[in-house]
């Protein structure tokens, strides 16, 4: 039995306290994913922490450093499927330092308003996104 792929990926929000934009980054490769959105973040390495790993992705892509927020709770200590080989945890993330700049995997980053549903929804996420994209819009619209 292969092992689970371990992926961790942020919700970054303009503010923690009070989310009105949620972070969308547009993937360069691979090609099946090419052009799609998502969460940033990637696979957590060998003898790191989720966060730990986190923290390095944001900075490897975006360039920033980031406070994170709450988890968006999957119900499944794994996080969210993507597929039979990987689950993913996702938590809130605002910016601390820094601008965020497509500087690794990605080619484009866009700031989508939380307040409209479908603007957030009509962007070609990676298939797998789609029920966290929902939660997160449920999350926000009425916090725990
Ligand atoms: N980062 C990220 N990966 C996602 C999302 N949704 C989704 O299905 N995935 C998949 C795509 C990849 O198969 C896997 C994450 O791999 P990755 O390529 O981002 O990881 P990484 O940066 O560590 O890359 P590498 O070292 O393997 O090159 O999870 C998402 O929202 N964010």
């Amino acid at each position: 039995m292969t092992s689970l792929i371990n992926v961790v990926g942020a919700a970054v929000v303009d503010s923690l306290e009070a989310p009105t934009r949620l972070l969308a980054a547009r993937r360069t490769a691979p090609p099946q994913f090419a052009g799609m959105w998502e969460f940033p973040g990637g696979k957590v390495e060998a003898a790191e922490t989720a966060e730990a790993a986190l923290h390095r992705e944001l900075a490897e892509e975006l360039g920033v450093q980031v406070q994170l927020g709450a988890e968006l709770e999957s119900g499944n200590p794994v996080g969210w499927t993507l597929n039979e080989r990987a689950a993913m945890r996702v938590w809130f993330a605002e910016v601390t330092v820094g601008e965020p700049q497509p500087l690794e995997d990605h080619d484009e980053l866009r700031w989508v308003p939380l307040t409209d549903d479908h603007q957030v929804l009509g962007l070609p996420w990676i298939p797998a996104d789609l029920p966290i994209v929902r939660a997160l819009l449920d999350r926000v619209a009425a916090p725990a």
